[in-house]
């Protein structure tokens, strides 16, 4: 969502840019000074395309494959503090300073799969977020044996902070079965994730820009000092050269930054629930461009897992509005495996108070 209003912001500063610059050259005419826009928007696109293979052979070393996951080694590395009860710590921390509601809802799994015997498998998860994450200490995770059954097997967990609730989850296990029933949506046709930019390399393109605002360029750069441990393509930038208003769905590939590997998918369900809730709200502002977020936060989410999966391997995530009213709005995403394999579905609905946007940039 950040990156988008960032974008969306560059966007309009641009085409206030071109607009006036071609209303001179053209004395005033909109109809040639739109084709110019036009023009630019599809260099644009070409120099994307042209910068990709020279960006991505100079991809920091950090964000290679062989190293393994900071999602594994410590936001998903749960302290034991004692039976069922753990302690979990964040890693990167969203501008509006509350945490990430994928990490506490990843954390939570992570804590209830730990009383789960290892012939489960996560199917189902179902949260609220009741109060917001303080940054400044750790999460409480505490883990409640709600049942044990023969094929399903249900925990609750809490998530404390200053002895207080953040987060209400229900998980539930599921022994593997066979199945005559089975069917799934087909997977969008989008281009494959070697042939789009990474959210940086398109950051670093938007930056060699000469004609950027001094004051979307200081956003970008907050953007790229932010460490977030999930890799993530857009599907469509050009998108975000629009100022229409767009529907309200976008997609992206994603996937967790450094190794995992395969085995663990109950870690591989974690990270997946980590992964499901960035970038997902702020699609039910897509269609209007004329407002900003003043608070946007997710209030529930809930998730299902359909298939194996490697969530250290690219992932198309489609993300979809339906609905929004009373400050609120309904979303819905679909993971799936590049070999067009539905992984797993989310749904969350968000409180999303709005202004309306007045300046072309106040970052
Ligand atoms: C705040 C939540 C959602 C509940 O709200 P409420 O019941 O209203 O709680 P209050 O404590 O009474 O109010 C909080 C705050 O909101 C103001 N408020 C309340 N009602 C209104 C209203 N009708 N109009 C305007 N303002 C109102 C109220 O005055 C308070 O303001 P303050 O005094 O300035 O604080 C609560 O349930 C909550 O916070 N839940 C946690 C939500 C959460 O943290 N979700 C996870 C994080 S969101 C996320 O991670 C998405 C990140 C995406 C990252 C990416 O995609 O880039």
């Amino acid at each position: 969502m950040d990156l988008i209003e960032v974008l969306r912001n560059f966007t309009l500063c641009r085409r206030r840019f071109q607009t006036n610059m071609a209303e001179k050259e053209l004395g005033g005419s909109h109809e040639s000074s739109g084709l110019i826009a036009k023009n630019n928007i599809l260099e644009a696109k070409e120099a994307l395309k042209s910068e990709q293979d020279e960006v991505s052979q100079s991809r920091n070393s950090q964000y290679q494959q062989d190293l393994k996951s900071v999602l594994v080694t410590s936001v998903l590395n749960l302290e034991k503090l004692d039976v069922d009860l753990y302690r979990g710590t964040h890693h990167w921390v969203p501008r509006t300073q509350r945490l990430f509601g994928g990490q506490i809802v990843g954390q939570a799994l992570v804590a209830a799969a730990k009383s789960v015997s290892d012939s489960l498998y996560a199917h189902s998860l179902h949260c609220y977020f009741v109060r917001a994450g303080d940054p400044k200490v750790p999460v409480l995770y505490q883990v409640d044996r709600t049942r044990d059954g023969r094929s399903f097997t249900v925990r609750s967990v809490k998530a404390i902070q200053h002895g207080q609730p953040i987060l209400i989850c229900q998980a539930s296990f599921q022994t593997l079965q066979p199945s005559p029933l089975q069917h799934q949506f087909p997977m969008p046709v989008v281009p494959p994730p070697e042939d789009l930019l990474t959210v940086e390399e398109l950051i670093h393109h938007y930056l060699s820009k000469p004609d950027l605002a001094e004051e979307a360029k200081k956003g970008l750069k907050k953007l790229l000092a932010n460490e977030v441990p999930i890799e993530i393509k857009p599907v469509n930038p050009a998108h975000f050269y629009r100022l229409g208003p767009e529907q309200p769905r976008r997609l992206f590939w994603g996937r967790a930054r450094g190794h995992i590997g395969e085995g663990n998918m109950k870690l591989h369900c974690c990270v997946a629930a980590y992964v499901s809730d960035y970038a997902l709200l702020g699609t039910a502002l897509l269609p209007y461009p004329e407002y900003r977020a003043k608070f946007a936060a997710s209030l529930d989410h809930s998730m299902w897992f359909h298939s194996t999966f490697r969530s250290d391997e690219w992932m198309l995530y489609e993300c979809e509005s339906p609905w929004a009213g009373s400050s609120r709005g309904l979303v819905q995403g679909r993971m799936w495996r590049r070999d067009g394999v539905l992984a797993a579905s989310c749904s969350q609905e968000g409180v999303l108070r709005v202004k309306p946007v007045t300046e072309p940039s106040k970052l």
